[in-house]
């Protein structure tokens, strides 16, 4: 008995869509056994405030929201914005409840208590929260599955798998149509109506919102539910798709609008959930990709998600454990548990089934070559001759090698018997010392080979970026004309192009110069660099060319340009474009991103060219982070310091590195801070205009006495509350600090950064903390938006406490405690920062501290006349 393959408006799965006057949005539990989140599409509250440190069971979605059942406790846990359902854990639950299963309406959200039945009472219990639903449900009998419509919920009994559903019937009327003596597999709700696949794989609909009467509703079609055996349904708000049992490709039925995308043709697909008027699948394939389907669907999702839900119960009869040859089986956390898969029902025509579904894999289908009559199956048998004499080789292979090895071992050893005889026989010839040096020769140059291998190994591992030939990129940049040309950078143009295949990338190539030993090494590293990194905000690499003395870097194409083109371009109309919550969203993108190489790439990434021109803004407005070119691979311990020679942008430069060459991940942490003064103010870092050139010195001071005004961008009007800007000058404040111990580390940064993000779009600050300690269940309170708006209002002030950040969630941007192994650096440094400046404190890195504190006066932020040894990445 599973629920598994029922994932609809807001049943649970490991994926969820929302909808809503906000956008849609995809979230999906990753792939990589982490059982993470992420989330992407057109809602920021959603998009920033997921849970990025939470581990999660399953998610559903409903009006502008997203809800995950978390791993470890079994607490549901909403972000985004929907005034009915409290966002973090919602409230009021019951003490210590723990859930199984939780399924998300328009506006309100359901869970399952565990265990199942209370035994002594033979009930379960449901809880939902939301509008007009939040009340806590008690059923006879166990229950094996919720689903939640639009403003009802159904759940499905254990025992006689009838379907019963509650709510309200005025406005749903699907209540009262509940059929009573049907058995279902699985059921989903959709937003007037519920659809379950019978005992026999047909699927049954009931309710009002699939029927020809919706036509009113616009152009489009309605289409019957049809006929074919179903594995898995999924409900939108006036259609349902489902995943045929034949082929598990897509099938969807009720009301569509004209010119909606169809589901995917030829792709088969794990799991699907739908939204409002839209429909997302996994496809199963190796990419493990989603994609999604109908009207006003979310952006691209550039993430692997997990096919479903990981259960502890071993698979049931009908369905397969689902293991994926790259990932090994590592979808799930627990080790024993396991996502479960329905196994395909039938064969198509013609075809027989070749292997029946074990525990491992789905069944098999295969062509009856001896009477084939489609072109589909005479091309597959032909293949298969040809595969099968390929067999019959590569069995005889083997052997043939075995024969030749064979010979070259007999012959070589008669011949060393041969050789060692004639030795014995001529002892005193004097040839033997000239055979020796042959020999030694040998062997060097045996090792001289030997070490030829080692630059090959080193370029197997560069495995995502592709070569490309000049040529290729000659022809896709139109010959590196004039008018491909996008940006200029100290050693490199960049290029616009169009490869073979459409892809718009952009060029990067190198300004000849001589010292080609050492540009080589950078080269190298950055390739290396690049494509081992992956995360939605930095610059992907796609791939390189090495021709003689030209390097080429093909990176994706950003729209955009760069940061420093929005903020100090020519165009005015530009930088008045990027209005508050752009210059914050933008802060926010770029500190995940940096985050994500201190934080999370192994060994750390400390990425010394921080700056507004290696910030570029994709087609979505996105930041991505760019240049790795100057990147070091950092020590494991953030606090040892690397000596390098300074290498950086004047003005972005960490006076301590420059000065001291003393290089850790706080480097980068200053960098930033010049970059979040540079977008609060729209000032160059350095800019000889004024009278104080260097940004840190003209801004610091004022921040320190309170006067923010003084900094912000004069071409933006302040938004009504100062206070997000208040925090981020602040924290940029803390960030430029002398001395890299006292700054604060970008895990930190991200977190100001982003609960400042959600308090300048005036959303609601939430004093509920993540583990609620005292809750009440069970008052059916109707939520009211003026209510909701006004206590909202007054609690978003006095959250300036830092230490608030780790144990409070605000209503749709999250901040979760993280475990210390993720936060392993921050952990120390963050101890550094907030110990503010203990002058007498040993600093722990023996004669280290002692240099840093007799050079404190000493050192002062990067002078404009300061005369420095650039490097670059060319
Ligand atoms: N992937 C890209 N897509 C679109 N434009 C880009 C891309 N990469 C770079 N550019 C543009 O080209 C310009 C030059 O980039 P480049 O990385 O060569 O130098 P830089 O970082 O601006 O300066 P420097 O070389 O001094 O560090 C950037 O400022 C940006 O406007």
């Amino acid at each position: 008995s599973s629920n598994m393959g029922v994932s609809g408006l807001g049943s649970m799965s490991s994926i969820a869509v929302s909808y809503g006057e906000n956008g849609p949005v995809f979230c999906g539990l990753s792939s990589d056994g982490s059982h993470l989140v992420a989330c992407f599409g057109a809602d920021a509250s959603i998009v920033y405030g997921a849970p990025l440190r939470l581990p999660l069971l399953g998610l559903t979605a409903g009006d502008g929201f997203v809800c995950g059942l978390l791993l470890d406790t079994g607490q549901p846990y909403c972000w985004g914005s929907n005034i009915f359902v409290k966002m973090g854990v919602p409230q009021p639950m019951a003490e210590g409840a723990s859930y199984s299963e939780i399924s998300a309406g328009d506006d309100h959200l359901c869970a399952l208590r565990k265990p199942a039945i209370d035994s002594r009472k033979g009930a379960s219990l449901i809880d939902c929260w939301g509008y007009n639903m939040t009340a806590s449900h008690e059923f006879d009998g166990a229950v094996a599955a919720i689903t939640a419509g639009s403003v009802f919920s159904c759940g499905m009994f254990i025992h006689n798998r009838t379907a019963f559903c509650w709510g309200d019937e005025t406005s749903s009327g699907v209540i009262s149509l509940t059929p009573r003596n049907l058995r279902f597999q699985s059921i989903s709700a959709g937003g007037f109506h519920v659809c379950g696949i019978l005992e026999n794989s047909q699927v049954f609909c009931w309710g009002r919102s699939l029927e020809t009467q919706q036509l009113s509703l616009g152009h489009g079609d309605v289409k019957m539910v049809p006929m074919d055996p179903m594995v898995s349904v999924a409900g939108g708000r006036f259609h349902a798709c489902g995943i045929k049992s034949l082929d598990h490709k897509a099938v969807c039925w009720g009301f569509m609008l004209q010119n909606s995308m169809p589901p995917p043709k030829d792709s088969r697909l794990y799991e699907i959930a739908a939204g409002d008027y839209f429909t997302c699948g996994v496809l199963a394939a190796t990419s493990l990709r989603a994609v999604c389907w109908g009207t006003g669907v979310p952006w691209s999702i550039p993430m692997a998600v997990s096919p479903g839900i990981c259960a502890s119960n071993p698979c049931g009869q009908g369905y397969y454990e689902f293991s994926h040859t790259s990932l090994g089986n590592k979808v799930c956390k627990p080790a024993d548990s396991r996502v479960c898969l329905p196994c395909s029902v039938g064969c198509p025509e013609g075809t027989y089934e070749s292997t029946p579904c074990n525990l491992t894999s789905d069944h098999g289908c295969e062509f009856n070559c001896s009477s084939c009559a489609s072109v589909e199956c005479s091309s597959f048998c032909s293949s298969q001759k040809e595969s099968k004499s390929k067999r019959l080789l590569s069995l005889q292979m083997p052997i043939f090698i075995a024969e030749i090895v064979f010979a070259i071992i007999f012959v070589s050893s008669v011949f060393l018997v041969a050789c060692l005889y004639a030795r014995h026989r001529l002892q005193s010839c004097r040839c033997l010392e000239s055979a020796v040096t042959t020999s030694r020769k040998r062997t060097y140059s045996f090792h001289k080979e030997m070490v030829k291998v080692g630059p090959d190994l080193e370029e197997l591992k560069i495995r995502r970026a592709q070569m490309f030939t000049y040529g290729e990129l000659e022809k896709a940049t139109s010959g590196f004309s004039e008018e491909s040309l996008v940006g200029k950078g100290s050693f490199s143009c960049v290029f616009k192009g169009v490869l073979k295949d459409g892809t718009v990338v952009a060029v990067k190539r190198a300004i000849r110069v001589s010292d080609v030993k050492k540009n080589s090494k950078e080269f190298h590293t950055e390739l290396d660099l690049l494509s081992r990194l992956n995360h939605a905000h930095l610059l992907n690499l796609l791939g390189y060319c090495e021709e003689g003395g030209e390097r080429l870097l093909v990176y994706e194409f950003m729209a955009h340009g760069s940061l420093y083109r929005h903020l100090h371009g020519k165009d005015l109309c530009l930088r008045k474009r990027l209005d508050w919550v752009r210059r914050v969203t933008i802060a926010v993108q770029a500190a995940r991103g940096i985050e994500y190489l201190h934080g999370y790439a192994c060994p750390p990434v400390i990425h010394r060219d921080i700056k507004s021109s290696n910030i570029l803004i994709d087609e979505e407005h996105n930041a991505r982070v760019a240049d790795f070119g100057l990147s070091l691979l950092g020590p494991a311990d953030s606090s040892s310091p690397l000596s390098e020679p300074p290498a950086g942008t004047l003005g972005y430069l960490d006076p301590e590195y420059y000065r001291l060459h003393y290089l850790t991940t706080k480097s980068d942490v200053y960098s930033f801070g010049v970059l979040l003064l540079e977008i609060l103010s729209g000032r160059k870092a350095i800019d000889m205009q004024f009278e104080e050139g260097n940004i840190v010195e003209w801004a610091v001071p004022l921040i320190k006495a309170g006067d923010i005004s003084a900094i912000l961008d004069p071409v933006l009007k302040p938004p009504a509350d100062l206070e997000a800007l208040k925090k981020i000058a602040a924290m940029a404040s803390k960030c430029v600090r002398m001395r890299g111990k006292d700054r604060l580390s970008m895990d930190k940064v991200t977190t100001t950064l982003e609960r400042a993000l959600a308090l300048l779009m005036g959303s609601p600050c939430n004093e509920q903390p993540i583990l609620p300690t005292e809750v009440v269940l069970g008052s059916s309170r109707l939520h009211n938006k003026a209510s909701q708006r006004s206590s909202n209002r007054s609690c978003s002030e006095n959250d300036t406490d830092d230490q608030i950040y780790e144990y409070r969630a605000p209503s749709w941007i999250t901040f979760p405690s993280v475990t210390s192994s993720q936060r392993r650096k921050s952990s120390a440094s963050e101890g550094d920062a907030e110990g503010k400046n203990s002058e007498g404190r040993s600093l722990g890195h023996g004669g280290a501290g002692d240099g840093l504190r007799c050079l404190e006066e000493e050192i002062g932020p990067a002078s404009p006349q300061e005369n420095l040894f650039l490097q670059h990445n060319f």
